[in-house]
C-alpha cells in the first residue's frame, strides 16, 4: 500500500516588502511565515548578471509559534513592552505602512525569547491584508488559551514572584491577547481552597501558579479534588480510579527548586514558561496518590521522599527566612546526621515495555514511552484495563535498614541536579522510579549523593537500588504512635522536636530516631506509613516536555518545509 504523503502547506500571501531597508520576498503559508533577502540588480557581480535572483537570509517561523501581529505605527511603540520603532528616513517615505510579528526564538539551555521583526509596505491596504492574514491563521490555533485564572505566590523563592508576573509575565500574556484574573495568595493553601471551592472554573482555558514546587502542589490538589468531587469520585479509596483533570496548568517559576518546571520544560525561566502558555502546549503528567490505611494524604508529582530528602526537608522548614540556601545547610546538616531507618518496602513492578530507571535514553518532547496506548499503563481496579503481565504482576518485598527512600514520579531535574534523581524516570508513562539507599558508609553516601550533580550513574553502587514501578507501600519496622505522629506533624508547622520525647518512646531504638517524614514535592507529610499508586497522565501542563537539543542547534531548513 502506498504511503499518505502530507499536504504540502497552502499557500496564502506573498509580496515583496522591506525590512531594514532591504527587500525581502515574504510568503505566509498554512505552516510558515518566511522572509528571504533579496539581491537588488545593482548587488549583482558579472558573474551571476543573468543569473536568477539569488535569495540570501532566508528566516522561516512556523505559524504555531507566533505570538502575534500588529499594524506598527510610525514613532510609536511598536509592542506594549516598551521598545520604540525606529524607522529608517528613506523607508518612511516610500515604505511608511508596516506591521510587526512577535514570535518565538531558541536560545541556549532550552530558553525561549520573544522576538519581532518589523515589515515595511508601501501601501495601507497591503500592511491590513498582512496582518489580517497572520490573524486568521493565529485564530484557527484553538489548543491557545484565551483566559487564565493566575495565582501569585508573593512569598515563594526569594519573593519576587508579584515582581516576576508584573513584568516579564504579564506583558506578554497582554501581547498575546491572553485575559487573566489575578489572585494574590494571602496564606498558605489560599489557592488550593479557591479551586477546590469557589473558581468558576468554566470561565478558564487554563491555571497559573507563579511560585515553586510548593505552590504547584497546591494547585494540583485544588484540581484533583475539585475534578473528582465534580463527578463523585471518593479520593480516600486507594484503589479508585481518579478522573483526569480537563484544565491545564502553567507554571511560572518563582521558587526555590523548581523542579518539576525545569522537567518538564527544561529551564527555570519565567519567559520560557509563558511563552509555552501562550502556544497552547500540552504535556500530560503523572500523579501519584498517597493514602494511610485508606484515609487519602496528598498528591505527588516530583519526589516523594523518606529519610535523607525527608529529613532535609523538616530541618529546612524552620529556615524558610533564608530562602532557597536553606536546602544547602540543611543537606549538610542532615547528611552529617547520617541516621538512617527500617522497614519494609513491597512494590508492583512495571511491565518491561516502558523502560527502566537505567536507561540511556530519557523523556523528551513526543517520548515514545509516554505515548503508548493508556490502556496498557493504568492500574485500574477493572480487570479488563490491566494489561496481561500486569495482571501476572507480582507484589515483591524488601525490607532493610535504609538511608533513603526516594520515588520520583519524573526525573526531578532541577538547577541543583540538572539531570536529576531518576534521569530516565517519564512524565507521563504511568511508573515511578523508586530508588532504596541502603545503609552504607558517610564516604559512600556523600558518593551517591554527589552523583545526583554529576553525569556518572547514581545507581551504580552496591547499597543502591532502583525498580519502576506502578504502586508501593511503605511499613516502618516500629509502629507510628499517635502522639510520635502529633510531633512529626508539629515539625512540620515549625515547632521543635525533644530528642528524649521520641528515644523514650522507642527504646528499641538504638542510635536514631525510629520514624522519618515523607517529602512530598517539598511538602513534610508526618506519616512514615503510607501506600502510593501512580495514575498516568492525571493532570496537563502548559509544557511539551523538554526539547532535544538538535532543535535549538539547527534552524528549519528548506527540507523541513
Ligand atoms: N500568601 C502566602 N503566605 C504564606 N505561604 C504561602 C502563601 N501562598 C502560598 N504559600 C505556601 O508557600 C509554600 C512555598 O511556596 P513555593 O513552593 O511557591 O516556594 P518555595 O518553597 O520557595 O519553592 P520550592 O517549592 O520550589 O522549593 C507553599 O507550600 C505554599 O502553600
Ligand atoms: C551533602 C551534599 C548534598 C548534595 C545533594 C545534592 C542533590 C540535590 C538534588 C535535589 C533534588 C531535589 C528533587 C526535588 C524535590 C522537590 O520536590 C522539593 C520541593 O521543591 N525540593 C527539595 C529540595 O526537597
Ligand atoms: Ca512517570
Amino acid at each position: 500500500m502506498q504511503e499518505k504523503q502530507p499536504k504540502p502547506p497552502l499557500l496564502l500571501l506573498s509580496s515583496q516588502l522591506s525590512l531594514q531597508n532591504r527587500g525581502y520576498e515574504v510568503t505566509l503559508n498554512s505552516a510558515f511565515l518566511s522572509w528571504k533577502e533579496v539581491e537588488t540588480r545593482q548587488k549583482r557581480t558579472a558573474a551571476n548578471i543573468y543569473g536568477p535572483l539569488k535569495a540570501a537570509g532566508s528566516h522561516y517561523v512556523p505559524v504555531c509559534e507566533i505570538i502575534s501581529v500588529q499594524e506598527t505605527e510610525e514613532d510609536c511603540p511598536s509592542t506594549g513592552i516598551g521598545k520604540w520603532q525606529k524607522v529608517p528616513q528613506s523607508l518612511a517615505e516610500s515604505n511608511q505602512y508596516a506591521f510587526t510579528v512577535s514570535y518565538v526564538e531558541r536560545t541556549q539551555k532550552h530558553r525561549w525569547r520573544c522576538s519581532e521583526v518589523t515589515l515595511h509596505c508601501t501601501d495601507r491596504t497591503l500592511c491590513l491584508q498582512w496582518v489580517q492574514a497572520i490573524r486568521e491563521q493565529l485564530s484557527l490555533l484553538t489548543i491557545r488559551p484565551k483566559r487564565l485564572l493566575v495565582y501569585i505566590n508573593p512569598y515563594g523563592g526569594k519573593h519576587r514572584g508579584k515582581r516576576i508576573y508584573e513584568q516579564k509575565v504579564a506583558p506578554i500574556f497582554s501581547r498575546a491577547s491572553i485575559s487573566t484574573d489575578v489572585i494574590v495568595t494571602e496564606r498558605a493553601n489560599h489557592a488550593r481552597d479557591h479551586l477546590k471551592m469557589e473558581a468558576d472554573l468554566k470561565k478558564y482555558d487554563g491555571v497559573v501558579c507563579v511560585g515553586g514546587d510548593g505552590m504547584f502542589s497546591e494547585i494540583i490538589h485544588g484540581l484533583i479534588s475539585r475534578t473528582q468531587c465534580d463527578s463523585g469520585v471518593d479520593q480516600n479509596r486507594a484503589d479508585e480510579t481518579l478522573i483526569p483533570c480537563s484544565l491545564r496548568i502553567g507554571i511560572i517559576p518563582a521558587g526555590s527548586t523548581d523542579c518539576i518546571c525545569y522537567a518538564t520544560v527544561g529551564s527555570n525561566d519565567p519567559v520560557t514558561s509563558a511563552l509555552h502558555i501562550v502556544v497552547g502546549d500540552s504535556q500530560p503528567m503523572d500523579v501519584c496518590s498517597i493514602h494511610h490505611n485508606n484515609t487519602f494524604l496528598r498528591y505527588s508529582v516530583s519526589l516523594l521522599g523518606y529519610g535523607f530528602y525527608g529529613d532535609v526537608l523538616t530541618d529546612s522548614e524552620r529556615k524558610r527566612w533564608m530562602g532557597p540556601a536553606r536546602y544547602d545547610i540543611s543537606g549538610v546538616k542532615t547528611f552529617l546526621s547520617h541516621r538512617y531507618y527500617e522497614g519494609t518496602i513491597s512494590f508492583l513492578p512495571a511491565d518491561e515495555n516502558v523502560g527502566t530507571p537505567r536507561d540511556k535514553l530519557q523523556c523528551r518532547s513526543g517520548c515514545n514511552i509516554c505515548r503508548l496506548p493508556s490502556a496498557d499503563k493504568q492500574v485500574s481496579k477493572d480487570e479488563e484495563s490491566i494489561s496481561d503481565t500486569e495482571k501476572k504482576g507480582v507484589w515483591q518485598v524488601i525490607r532493610g535498614k535504609f538511608l533513603a527512600i526516594n520515588a520520583a514520579c519524573m526525573s526531578c531535574a532541577c538547577p541543583r541536579s540538572p539531570k536529576g534523581l531518576s534521569p530516565a524516570a517519564h512524565l507521563a508513562d504511568g511508573t515511578a522510579d523508586l530508588i532504596l539507599v541502603r545503609k552504607c558508609s558517610r564516604f559512600d553516601f556523600l558518593r551517591h549523593l554527589l552523583r545526583h550533580t554529576n553525569k556518572d550513574d547514581q545507581f551504580d553502587h552496591p547499597f543502591v537500588e532502583v525498580y519502576r514501578v506502578r504502586q508501593f507501600r511503605f511499613t516502618p519496622r516500629y509502629e507510628d504512635t499517635d502522639s510520635e505522629l502529633e510531633l512529626r506533624e508539629a515539625e512540620g508547622s515549625g515547632r521543635k522536636r525533644f530528642f528524649s520525647q521520641i528515644c523514650r518512646e522507642h527504646p528499641a531504638c538504638t542510635c536514631s530516631l525510629a520514624h522519618s517524614s515523607w517529602n512530598c514535592d517539598g511538602e513534610i507529610l508526618p506519616h512514615a506509613a503510607i501506600q502510593v499508586r501512580v495514575h498516568c497522565q492525571l493532570i496537563k501542563l502548559f509544557a511539551r516536555g523538554i526539547e532535544e537539543q538538535s532543535v535549538f542547534e539547527e534552524p528549519y531548513t528548506l527540507s523541513a518545509i
